[in-house]
């Protein structure tokens, strides 16, 4: 039996990571990771001082940080990097660029040159939706044309950190999401969050649009379930493609979300649809993961859309 493989989770205590630690601690399958996290706790999900792991709260761009890795047991493995930090919003891309190219270019950049070491393995956390336009099924090997700032930002990225982490001796891949929701989405302000938490406390939400715009949604316990599959993937030596997607290879509408939130929570939600029309002509008007690209990850593990929206429902709902 091989040592553990540290893996390192970069945001580890955010929404994707807390659900990448819960697939870990939950089975035996993944016992030859060992995750430390370092998270500047300004998205951290509660819950995360139940959990006893060596970690560092603080900005992955500071000193501590990197004393933090450098003072971790070297079990000579390597160690593994799951990426996760970084500015989402499509929406707040528009208003202040120049932060979403700190946040998603030029920090990672610095960490990735002061951090990666020869042998290490890193995989960035990416988006399938914002990199292309919405007017075709999104494939592995599509080409990259966001709509969007944020999108580009994050285009570049990929392109930026696979050359740096090659220069200093490490392998890259990536792993795109596309609309993920779940459990540890506190303080995510998506539109599947959003509705769950409005139908719960009974507020009225806004629909941009006419709400025919349609995405690719994915429960958070198969995203965590895809990126540890990676990483227990790498540990062991099997072969992982570059580029890889998590999405359920579905596609919901907006209008149809709602629904499906009526349903769990037993009670109809309260909306007003409004034009949102600078908005909408920077965003895909539909996102739609290919079902055999996710599936390399995934295999047939991928949670029913209305069992998901369940799940998250109860989550909320048992938080009071
Ligand atoms: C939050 C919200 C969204 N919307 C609309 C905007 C979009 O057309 C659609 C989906 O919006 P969102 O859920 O915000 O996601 P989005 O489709 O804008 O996509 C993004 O999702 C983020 C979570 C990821 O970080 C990004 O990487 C990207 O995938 O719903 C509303 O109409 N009302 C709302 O209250």
């Amino acid at each position: 039996m091989k040592n553990s493989s540290t893996l390192v989770l970069v945001g580890g205590f955010g929404f994707v990571g807390r659900n990448i630690l819960d697939t870990i601690a939950g089975s035996e399958e993944f016992s030859g990771l060992a995750p430390v996290v370092i998270d500047d706790m300004s998205n951290a999900a509660p819950g995360h001082e139940a959990l006893d792991l060596p970690h560092h709260k603080g900005g992955y761009e500071s000193r501590g940080a990197l004393d933090f890795l450098a003072g971790l047991e070297d079990t000579g493995e390597g160690r593994i990097f799951v990426f996760l930090a970084g500015e989402t919003r499509v929406a707040e891309s528009k208003d202040r660029p120049l932060d979403f190219i700190e946040a998603n270019i030029a920090e990672p950049s610095r960490f990735v040159m002061e951090a990666v070491q020869p042998g290490d393995r890193f995989i960035l956390i990416s988006t399938a939706g914002a990199l292309f336009d919405g007017s075709f099924e999104v494939r592995l090997d599509s080409p990259y044309c966001p709509k969007n700032f944020y999108g580009a930002t994050k285009a570049a990225e990929e392109m930026i950190l696979q050359r740096l982490v090659e220069l200093r001796g490490g392998s890259f891949g990536v792993i795109r999401m596309t609309n993920v929701f779940g459990r540890f989405s506190d303080n995510k302000k998506s539109a599947i969050h959003a509705f769950t938490r409005a139908a719960i406390e009974g507020k009225s939400v806004f629909v941009n649009g006419d709400g025919g715009q349609t995405r690719d949604f994915i429960y958070a316990g198969d995203v965590g379930y895809g990126i540890a599959t990676m990483a227990r993937r790498l540990r062991d030596g099997e072969e992982v493609a570059p580029v890889n997607m998590l999405g359920s290879g579905q596609s919901t509408s907006l209008m149809d979300v709602i629904a499906a939130v009526e349903k769990a929570a037993g009670k109809p939600l309260a909306y007003e649809k409004i034009p949102a029309t600078d908005l909408l002509a920077t965003e895909p008007r539909d996102v739609i993961a290919n079902g055999e690209d996710v599936r390399v990850l995934l295999g047939d593990r991928i949670t029913p859309f209305d069992d998901a929206i369940r799940a998250t429902h109860d989550y909320y709902a048992s938080r009071g």
